[in-house]
Protein backbone atom coordinates (compact mmCIF):
# COMPACT_ATOMS: atom_id res chain seq x y z
CA UNK A 1 0.00 0.00 0.00
CA UNK A 2 0.94 3.66 -0.82
CA UNK A 3 2.19 5.99 1.85
CA UNK A 4 0.97 8.43 -0.14
CA UNK A 5 -2.66 9.68 0.17
CA UNK A 6 -5.38 9.59 -2.04
CA UNK A 7 -8.05 11.45 -1.44
CA UNK A 8 -6.64 14.88 0.28
CA UNK A 9 -3.02 14.74 -2.07
CA UNK A 10 -4.66 17.75 -3.78
CA UNK A 11 -5.87 19.82 -1.32
CA UNK A 12 -4.78 23.13 -0.41
CA UNK A 13 -2.33 23.23 2.54
CA UNK A 14 -3.77 24.96 5.87
CA UNK A 15 -4.70 28.35 5.39
CA UNK A 16 -3.34 30.16 8.02
CA UNK A 17 -4.42 33.57 6.86
CA UNK A 18 -5.65 36.09 9.21
CA UNK A 19 -9.16 37.57 9.42
CA UNK A 20 -9.16 41.36 8.37
CA UNK A 21 -10.25 42.19 11.98
CA UNK A 22 -6.69 39.91 13.37
CA UNK A 23 -4.48 41.24 10.57
CA UNK A 24 -5.10 45.05 11.61
CA UNK A 25 -5.16 43.72 15.35
CA UNK A 26 -1.72 41.63 14.97
CA UNK A 27 -0.64 45.47 12.92
CA UNK A 28 -1.06 47.56 16.09
CA UNK A 29 0.31 44.87 18.15
CA UNK A 30 3.37 44.90 16.27
CA UNK A 31 3.50 48.91 16.37
CA UNK A 32 3.22 48.82 19.76
CA UNK A 33 5.61 46.06 20.14
CA UNK A 34 8.46 48.34 18.56
CA UNK A 35 7.56 51.27 20.15
CA UNK A 36 8.05 49.70 23.57
CA UNK A 37 11.72 47.73 22.12
CA UNK A 38 12.74 51.54 21.58
CA UNK A 39 11.36 52.97 24.35
CA UNK A 40 12.72 50.29 26.69
CA UNK A 41 16.12 50.43 25.69
CA UNK A 42 16.37 54.28 25.84
CA UNK A 43 17.10 53.90 22.46
CA UNK A 44 17.00 56.59 19.55
CA UNK A 45 15.41 54.91 16.77
CA UNK A 46 16.09 51.11 15.00
CA UNK A 47 18.66 50.00 12.09
CA UNK A 48 17.70 47.35 10.20
CA UNK A 49 19.33 45.41 6.74
CA UNK A 50 17.46 45.80 3.69
CA UNK A 51 17.53 42.96 1.02
CA UNK A 52 14.43 44.39 -1.52
CA UNK A 53 13.07 40.78 0.30
CA UNK A 54 9.73 40.88 1.78
CA UNK A 55 10.54 40.43 5.75
CA UNK A 56 12.84 43.40 5.83
CA UNK A 57 10.42 45.23 3.54
CA UNK A 58 7.41 44.36 5.60
CA UNK A 59 9.69 44.91 8.74
CA UNK A 60 10.83 48.41 7.54
CA UNK A 61 7.35 49.63 6.46
CA UNK A 62 5.77 48.56 10.07
CA UNK A 63 8.58 50.58 11.96
CA UNK A 64 8.62 53.76 9.91
CA UNK A 65 5.47 53.69 11.36
CA UNK A 66 5.83 52.87 14.56
CA UNK A 67 7.87 55.42 15.33
CA UNK A 68 8.93 57.65 12.14
CA UNK A 69 10.76 56.80 9.59
CA UNK A 70 13.74 59.56 10.37
CA UNK A 71 14.34 57.59 13.21
CA UNK A 72 15.27 54.71 11.06
CA UNK A 73 18.38 53.58 9.32
CA UNK A 74 18.31 50.99 6.87
CA UNK A 75 21.80 49.05 5.26
CA UNK A 76 21.68 47.88 2.12
CA UNK A 77 24.87 45.82 1.85
CA UNK A 78 25.41 43.96 -1.80
CA UNK A 79 28.09 41.51 -2.51
CA UNK A 80 28.57 39.26 -5.51
CA UNK A 81 25.92 37.08 -4.28
CA UNK A 82 22.81 39.39 -4.70
CA UNK A 83 21.02 40.32 -7.87
CA UNK A 84 20.89 43.87 -8.62
CA UNK A 85 17.76 43.51 -8.74
CA UNK A 86 16.99 42.58 -4.84
CA UNK A 87 19.59 45.61 -4.34
CA UNK A 88 17.46 48.34 -6.24
CA UNK A 89 14.45 46.71 -4.62
CA UNK A 90 15.84 47.47 -1.30
CA UNK A 91 16.45 51.37 -2.08
CA UNK A 92 13.50 51.96 -4.00
CA UNK A 93 11.98 50.61 -0.03
CA UNK A 94 13.97 52.99 1.64
CA UNK A 95 13.31 56.14 -1.18
CA UNK A 96 9.83 55.31 -0.29
CA UNK A 97 9.47 55.32 2.78
CA UNK A 98 12.00 58.31 3.39
CA UNK A 99 14.30 56.75 5.55
CA UNK A 100 17.63 57.15 6.31
CA UNK A 101 20.12 54.19 4.18
CA UNK A 102 23.80 53.25 3.24
CA UNK A 103 24.83 51.05 0.60
CA UNK A 104 27.83 49.46 1.86
CA UNK A 105 29.84 46.84 -0.47
CA UNK A 106 30.37 44.16 2.04
CA UNK A 107 32.29 42.12 -0.50
CA UNK A 108 36.05 43.48 0.11
CA UNK A 109 35.50 43.32 3.73
CA UNK A 110 34.12 39.40 2.71
CA UNK A 111 37.21 38.48 0.85
CA UNK A 112 39.57 39.40 3.46
CA UNK A 113 37.81 37.07 5.73
CA UNK A 114 37.86 34.79 2.91
CA UNK A 115 41.93 34.91 2.54
CA UNK A 116 42.69 33.82 5.67
CA UNK A 117 41.25 30.15 5.33
CA UNK A 118 41.19 29.78 0.90
CA UNK A 119 39.63 26.44 1.18
CA UNK A 120 36.67 27.21 3.65
CA UNK A 121 36.17 30.11 1.01
CA UNK A 122 35.48 27.47 -1.63
CA UNK A 123 32.76 25.60 0.70
CA UNK A 124 29.42 27.90 -0.14
CA UNK A 125 27.44 27.54 3.18
CA UNK A 126 30.28 28.36 4.82
CA UNK A 127 31.08 31.67 2.71
CA UNK A 128 27.62 32.15 2.32
CA UNK A 129 27.50 32.36 6.00
CA UNK A 130 30.09 35.09 6.04
CA UNK A 131 28.12 37.68 4.15
CA UNK A 132 25.08 36.83 6.92
CA UNK A 133 27.49 37.76 9.83
CA UNK A 134 29.48 40.10 8.07
CA UNK A 135 25.79 42.16 8.09
CA UNK A 136 25.20 41.73 11.69
CA UNK A 137 28.44 43.47 12.09
CA UNK A 138 27.91 46.75 10.21
CA UNK A 139 24.27 46.61 11.48
CA UNK A 140 26.23 47.00 15.32
CA UNK A 141 28.68 49.21 14.61
CA UNK A 142 26.24 51.65 13.09
CA UNK A 143 23.09 50.66 16.00
CA UNK A 144 26.48 51.49 18.85
CA UNK A 145 27.21 54.53 17.48
CA UNK A 146 24.13 56.22 16.97
CA UNK A 147 22.31 54.51 20.42
CA UNK A 148 19.39 52.80 18.14
CA UNK A 149 18.30 48.92 18.25
CA UNK A 150 18.67 45.91 15.62
CA UNK A 151 15.62 45.08 14.23
CA UNK A 152 15.24 41.08 13.62
CA UNK A 153 13.35 39.98 10.30
CA UNK A 154 12.85 36.68 11.40
CA UNK A 155 8.96 34.93 10.74
CA UNK A 156 7.81 31.99 12.92
CA UNK A 157 8.67 29.67 9.76
CA UNK A 158 12.13 30.50 9.64
CA UNK A 159 12.63 29.90 13.70
CA UNK A 160 11.02 26.78 13.61
CA UNK A 161 13.24 25.66 10.46
CA UNK A 162 16.52 27.21 11.96
CA UNK A 163 16.87 29.00 8.64
CA UNK A 164 18.82 31.42 10.07
CA UNK A 165 22.48 32.04 10.52
CA UNK A 166 23.54 31.59 13.92
CA UNK A 167 24.49 34.74 14.97
CA UNK A 168 24.35 36.05 12.00
CA UNK A 169 20.53 37.69 10.53
CA UNK A 170 19.92 35.48 14.12
CA UNK A 171 21.85 38.66 15.83
CA UNK A 172 19.47 41.21 16.56
CA UNK A 173 17.52 42.96 19.31
CA UNK A 174 14.14 42.20 18.30
CA UNK A 175 11.70 40.29 15.86
CA UNK A 176 8.91 42.35 15.08
CA UNK A 177 7.11 39.51 13.07
CA UNK A 178 8.42 36.77 14.84
CA UNK A 179 5.33 35.29 15.36
CA UNK A 180 3.84 34.84 12.28
CA UNK A 181 4.42 32.34 9.46
CA UNK A 182 5.17 33.55 5.87
CA UNK A 183 1.95 33.54 4.37
CA UNK A 184 0.90 35.24 6.80
CA UNK A 185 3.91 37.90 6.58
CA UNK A 186 3.05 38.14 2.83
CA UNK A 187 -0.40 38.73 4.43
CA UNK A 188 0.49 41.61 6.62
CA UNK A 189 2.51 42.71 4.45
CA UNK A 190 0.11 43.73 1.64
CA UNK A 191 -1.94 45.17 4.47
CA UNK A 192 0.78 47.78 5.71
CA UNK A 193 1.11 48.81 1.31
CA UNK A 194 4.41 46.93 0.64
CA UNK A 195 4.54 46.91 -2.94
CA UNK A 196 2.62 43.79 -4.65
CA UNK A 197 6.18 43.10 -6.56
CA UNK A 198 7.96 42.36 -3.33
CA UNK A 199 4.88 41.08 -2.00
CA UNK A 200 5.09 37.60 -4.33
CA UNK A 201 8.74 37.97 -4.91
CA UNK A 202 10.51 33.90 -4.34
CA UNK A 203 11.98 34.22 -1.29
CA UNK A 204 16.02 33.85 -1.25
CA UNK A 205 18.69 34.15 1.44
CA UNK A 206 20.82 34.84 -0.97
CA UNK A 207 23.90 33.42 0.62
CA UNK A 208 24.90 32.08 -3.15
CA UNK A 209 24.10 33.27 -6.48
CA UNK A 210 20.83 31.17 -7.41
CA UNK A 211 19.49 30.24 -3.63
CA UNK A 212 15.87 30.16 -2.85
CA UNK A 213 15.08 29.16 0.17
CA UNK A 214 12.29 26.76 -0.75
CA UNK A 215 14.37 24.56 -2.76
CA UNK A 216 16.98 24.52 -0.22
CA UNK A 217 14.17 23.11 2.48
CA UNK A 218 12.71 20.89 0.02
CA UNK A 219 9.18 22.90 0.00
CA UNK A 220 7.21 25.55 -0.55
CA UNK A 221 6.54 28.22 2.85
CA UNK A 222 2.70 27.55 2.46
CA UNK A 223 3.43 24.00 3.10
CA UNK A 224 6.14 24.28 5.27
CA UNK A 225 4.11 27.06 7.26
CA UNK A 226 1.26 24.03 7.29
CA UNK A 227 3.38 20.94 8.83
CA UNK A 228 4.78 23.51 11.44
CA UNK A 229 1.67 24.41 12.86
CA UNK A 230 0.20 21.86 12.70
CA UNK A 231 2.44 19.05 13.71
CA UNK A 232 6.13 20.93 15.41
CA UNK A 233 4.06 23.78 16.71
CA UNK A 234 0.44 22.12 16.88
CA UNK A 235 -1.13 18.89 18.40
CA UNK A 236 -1.71 16.68 15.33
CA UNK A 237 0.32 13.70 14.77
CA UNK A 238 2.62 13.04 11.53
CA UNK A 239 0.22 10.66 10.30
CA UNK A 240 -2.65 12.81 11.10
CA UNK A 241 -1.27 15.87 9.86
CA UNK A 242 -0.22 13.98 6.57
CA UNK A 243 -3.92 12.89 6.12
CA UNK A 244 -5.14 16.17 6.89
CA UNK A 245 -2.67 18.44 4.67
CA UNK A 246 -2.13 15.78 1.82
CA UNK A 247 1.18 16.33 2.27
CA UNK A 248 3.39 13.52 2.08
CA UNK A 249 5.47 11.65 4.56
CA UNK A 250 8.99 13.20 2.98
CA UNK A 251 7.58 16.35 3.79
CA UNK A 252 6.54 16.30 6.92
CA UNK A 253 9.85 14.41 7.94
CA UNK A 254 11.81 16.77 6.55
CA UNK A 255 9.88 19.70 8.63
CA UNK A 256 10.79 17.32 11.38
CA UNK A 257 14.45 17.17 10.98
CA UNK A 258 14.86 21.02 9.84
CA UNK A 259 13.36 21.71 13.17
CA UNK A 260 14.99 19.19 15.65
CA UNK A 261 18.87 20.02 13.74
CA UNK A 262 18.07 23.48 14.60
CA UNK A 263 17.20 23.03 18.07
CA UNK A 264 20.78 24.46 19.76
CA UNK A 265 19.85 27.50 17.74
CA UNK A 266 17.08 28.32 19.65
CA UNK A 267 18.64 28.35 23.30
CA UNK A 268 21.85 30.61 24.84
CA UNK A 269 25.10 28.14 24.17
CA UNK A 270 25.22 25.80 27.01
CA UNK A 271 27.13 25.46 30.06
CA UNK A 272 28.39 22.76 32.27
CA UNK A 273 25.92 22.61 35.46
CA UNK A 274 27.62 24.48 38.77
CA UNK A 275 29.81 21.47 40.30
CA UNK A 276 29.11 20.96 44.12
CA UNK A 277 32.50 21.81 44.99
N1 LIG B 1 23.78 20.22 17.74
C1 LIG B 1 24.50 21.34 17.82
N2 LIG B 1 24.74 21.91 19.01
C2 LIG B 1 25.44 23.07 19.09
N3 LIG B 1 25.93 23.73 18.01
C3 LIG B 1 25.74 23.18 16.81
C4 LIG B 1 25.01 21.98 16.65
N4 LIG B 1 24.96 21.67 15.34
C5 LIG B 1 25.61 22.65 14.69
N5 LIG B 1 26.11 23.56 15.56
C6 LIG B 1 26.83 24.81 15.26
O1 LIG B 1 26.06 25.55 14.32
C7 LIG B 1 26.81 25.77 13.13
C8 LIG B 1 25.86 25.68 11.94
O2 LIG B 1 24.86 26.69 12.02
P1 LIG B 1 24.99 27.95 11.06
O3 LIG B 1 26.33 28.56 11.17
O4 LIG B 1 23.80 28.82 11.32
O5 LIG B 1 24.91 27.32 9.59
P2 LIG B 1 23.87 26.35 8.89
O6 LIG B 1 22.67 26.07 9.74
O7 LIG B 1 24.64 25.20 8.37
O8 LIG B 1 23.44 27.22 7.65
C9 LIG B 1 22.55 28.30 7.74
C10 LIG B 1 21.22 27.92 7.14
O9 LIG B 1 20.32 29.01 7.30
C11 LIG B 1 19.90 29.46 6.04
N6 LIG B 1 19.82 30.93 6.08
C12 LIG B 1 20.87 31.64 6.58
C13 LIG B 1 20.80 33.01 6.62
C14 LIG B 1 19.69 33.67 6.13
C15 LIG B 1 18.64 32.90 5.66
C16 LIG B 1 17.46 33.59 5.09
O10 LIG B 1 16.38 33.01 4.99
O11 LIG B 1 17.67 34.76 4.72
C17 LIG B 1 18.72 31.53 5.63
C18 LIG B 1 20.95 28.99 5.07
O12 LIG B 1 20.48 28.97 3.74
C19 LIG B 1 21.30 27.65 5.64
O13 LIG B 1 20.37 26.68 5.28
C20 LIG B 1 27.88 24.70 13.13
O14 LIG B 1 29.03 25.10 12.39
C21 LIG B 1 28.19 24.58 14.62
O15 LIG B 1 29.07 25.63 14.99
N1 LIG C 1 22.12 42.25 0.83
C1 LIG C 1 21.57 42.55 1.99
N2 LIG C 1 21.65 43.82 2.48
C2 LIG C 1 21.11 44.14 3.67
N3 LIG C 1 20.46 43.27 4.45
C3 LIG C 1 20.34 42.02 4.02
C4 LIG C 1 20.86 41.59 2.77
N4 LIG C 1 20.58 40.27 2.62
C5 LIG C 1 19.91 39.90 3.73
N5 LIG C 1 19.76 40.94 4.56
C6 LIG C 1 19.11 40.94 5.89
O1 LIG C 1 18.97 39.59 6.31
C7 LIG C 1 17.59 39.31 6.55
C8 LIG C 1 17.28 37.86 6.34
O2 LIG C 1 17.16 37.58 4.97
P1 LIG C 1 15.84 36.86 4.42
O3 LIG C 1 16.17 36.46 3.02
O4 LIG C 1 15.38 35.84 5.38
O5 LIG C 1 14.73 38.00 4.44
P2 LIG C 1 14.18 38.90 3.25
O6 LIG C 1 15.20 38.97 2.16
O7 LIG C 1 13.78 40.18 3.86
O8 LIG C 1 12.89 38.13 2.76
P3 LIG C 1 12.81 36.76 1.91
O9 LIG C 1 12.93 35.66 2.94
O10 LIG C 1 11.48 36.79 1.29
O11 LIG C 1 13.95 36.73 0.93
C9 LIG C 1 16.88 40.30 5.63
O12 LIG C 1 15.54 40.46 6.01
C10 LIG C 1 17.71 41.54 5.81
O13 LIG C 1 17.41 42.20 7.03
MG1 LIG D 1 15.94 37.41 1.17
Amino acid sequence: MSSEPTILADTAPLDLRLSDDELERTHQHILQFLRDVVDDAGADGAVLGLSGGIDSTTVAYLAAEAFGPENLHGLVMPSVVNTEENMSDAERVAQELGIEYDVVEIQPIAETVFDTFPEAADDKMAAGNVYVRLRGVLNYFVANHEGKVVLGTGNRAEALSGYFTKYGDQAVDCNPIGNLYKQQVRQLAAHVGVPDDLVTKTPSAEMWSGQTDEEEMGMDYDTLDAILALHVDGPLSKSATIDHLGVTESQVDRAVELYEKSEHKRHMPPAPEPLDL
